[in-house]
């Protein structure tokens, strides 16, 4: 998950305005406190960030509001907008996350497609705010610097077209799936299906603010043409509504959220202007709770002070899931466990041979590392050849949302191949390579071999974690990345990495897939054996990995070459 804390101001009252506190995002739940040095005492407040909802502000660029349910909400801003903008990641992978693992169910009673319909939009949100951030950033490495020089770096830009590809794909395919799944909603109130044509693209024709399809229209939904019911901003999805009928699941609100996925573009922002939050009554506001996946009106949402003696941790129920009570194994289960086990036995001596490791020509667990001095060293060729390897598992996986990581590691494993070819010196390990450098002052220099090693080596400790996580019995594919991340490349990346990484995380294959992908494919996963046999061997394969990386990492620590530039 995408942890985060630091400052933020948070709108307290008329009299004290915005004051700074501290807040951090951990594990789904958003504590606050007066400042950091309180932490130690407990938050203030916190809150579950999966039942909650977060509203960009159209005006202020710092500012966002998070809804905490009950028509309850609290105001904060960064410290600028890209301040935000991480913060508004964070939050959603933690909503993203919070939802996987307990979102059904804290909603067991409500409507399973809203709850989609409720995730896909704040992703949808995201995603939007990521290519926007992504284009500017394009542009800005298009753009030559103040000496005019031309400061185009081919490798980079590639890298960030190749993201911001992915960036587009994902967002395509999530609007998609949000279509879809507004089709089946809308279906099952009575509207009508999609046309044959639309069906199979996956998109519809978007209906205008004004041009609802008739009888989609409710009579009290805004008009385009009256000012005063405008749509207060793209960002937060609030709708000013003359309607005092609070209905949850209605057939009008699930078209007029339609309307409002599809206008983010074309929704005036002339009425959005911000009073600061305190107590401020906004009556008759028709408004998205993506939190309760449901649309409603609340008649009279009451915004109250998050410091006030009312606030409270709005940390909701979670439901036990019950457990079956039909365990027990019936004689022919038990007679067909027996026969599948003989099968296995015979089966075992094919197992070796189904498997990615023992069909890889270099893997880690064959390195043998040179002794030098008192250390052990990385053979360079055996330890790229590795890692190219590695790579294949990659292709097997066969998203695209993966490209930027090979492109990335295939272009460090390149770097360091071309550093030896064109150095007369013989470098037979890793660290040679980096010493080298080290004597002539290089290491810092642009496309320096020493800076490829230590990116190399960072990706693969990525890599050796979330195979750890795995290991450790890990099923859930998505925590052992995000595990991962969080304690390897996360305090490297800038927001926009780090939201490209919470799309190529979407893209991961579930874990029988992933399985799957390391084995051949007649190979029988049920079979016990053959699962004793990949996990051994996939044991086997991370702790060399981590070994290795470890002293690598040592040696960057003892030189001091570790450095934290944001990426
Ligand atoms: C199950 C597969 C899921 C994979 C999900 C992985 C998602 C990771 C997404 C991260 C995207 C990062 C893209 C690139 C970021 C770069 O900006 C960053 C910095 O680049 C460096 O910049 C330097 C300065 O200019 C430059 O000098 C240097 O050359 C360049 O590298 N790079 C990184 O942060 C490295 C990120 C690598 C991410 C590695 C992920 C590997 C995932 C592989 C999973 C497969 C595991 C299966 C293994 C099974 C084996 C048995």
């Amino acid at each position: 998950m995408l942890d985060k804390s630091g400052i933020l101001e948070k709108w307290t009252n008329y009299w004290l305005g915005w004051q700074p506190r501290f807040f951090s995002l951990e594990n789904g739940i958003l504590s606050y406190y007066q400042n950091e040095d309180e932490v130690v005492n407990g938050a203030k407040s916190a809150i579950r960030i999966s039942g909650a909802d977060v509203q960009l502000d159209a005006v202020d660029p710092r500012r966002f509001d998070i809804s905490i349910g009950n028509g309850q909400r609290f105001s904060v801003r960064a410290q600028n907008e890209q301040e935000r903008q991480s913060w508004i990641i964070a939050l959603a992978a933690n909503k993203q996350k919070s939802n996987e693992i307990g979102g059904l169910k804290t909603t067991i009673n409500r409507s399973d497609k809203n709850e989609k319909i409720a995730r896909k939009s704040t992703e949808l949100k995201l995603f939007c705010d990521l290519l926007k951030q992504q284009t500017f950033e394009l542009k800005d490495s298009l753009l030559s610097d103040d000496s005019g020089e031309d400061k185009i770096d081919p490798q980079m830009l590639s890298k960030k077209t190749e993201m911001l590809s992915v960036t587009c794909e994902t967002f395509l395919k999530t609007l998609n799936e949000t279509m879809k799944l507004f089709d089946v909603a809308k279906n099952s109130v009575g509207g009508p299906p999609m046309s044959p044509k639309s069906e199979r693209t996956g998109f519809r024709r978007t209906p205008s603010t004004t041009s609802l399809p008739t009888g989609l229209q409710s009579p009290n939904l805004p008009k385009k043409t009256d000012k005063t019911h405008r749509r207060t901003n793209s960002s937060n999805v609030t709708f000013r509504d003359r309607s005092d009928s609070p209905s949850c699941y209605d057939t009008r609100s699930l078209h007029s959220f339609h309307g409002a996925i599809c206008e983010l573009d074309t929704i005036d922002s002339e009425t959005s202007k911000h009073k600061p939050l305190g107590r401020r009554k906004t009556p008759d506001t028709l408004s998205l709770d993506l939190s309760k996946s449901n649309i409603h009106f609340s008649e009279d949402s009451i915004t109250p002070e998050f410091e006030s003696p009312n606030e409270h941790f709005n940390v909701p129920e979670v439901d036990e899931s019950k457990e079956s009570i039909n365990d027990v194994p019936t004689q022919v289960e038990i007679k067909a466990k027996a026969t599948s086990e003989i099968k296995e036995e015979t089966q075992e001596s094919e197992i070796v041979e189904k498997m990615f490791f023992n069909e890889i020509e270099h893997s880690f667990a064959n390195i043998k590392m040179i002794q030098r001095k008192d250390e052990l060293e990385l053979p360079v060729n055996q330890f790229l050849s590795a890692a190219a390897d590695l790579l294949l598992i990659i292709d097997k996986l066969g998203s695209k949302a993966f490209a930027p990581v090979k492109m990335d590691i295939n272009g460090n494993i390149t770097k360091i191949r071309k550093k030896c070819e064109s150095d007369a010196n013989k470098f037979e390990t890793l660290e040679d390579i980096v010493r080298s450098e080290l004597s002539t002052g290089t290491t810092k220099v642009s496309n320096s071999a020493t800076d490829a090693i230590m990116w190399l080596k960072r990706a693969l400790s990525f890599v050796a974690n979330f195979l750890a996580n795995i290991v450790n019995g890990e099923k859930n594919l998505t925590a052992a990345l995000q595990k991962a991340y969080s304690v390897t490349l996360s305090n490297h990346h800038s927001w926009v990495v780090k939201g490209v990484f919470a799309l190529a995380v979407k893209a991961a294959p579930d874990y029988n897939d992933f399985i799957r992908a390391l084995s051949s494919d007649s190979a029988n996963l049920e079979c016990t054996k053959f699962q004793k046999t990949l996990h051994a061997a996939l044991d086997k394969y991370t702790s060399a990995l981590q070994n290795q990386l470890s002293s690598l990492h040592s040696f960057y620590l003892t030189n001091n070459l570790e450095f934290n530039k944001l990426m």
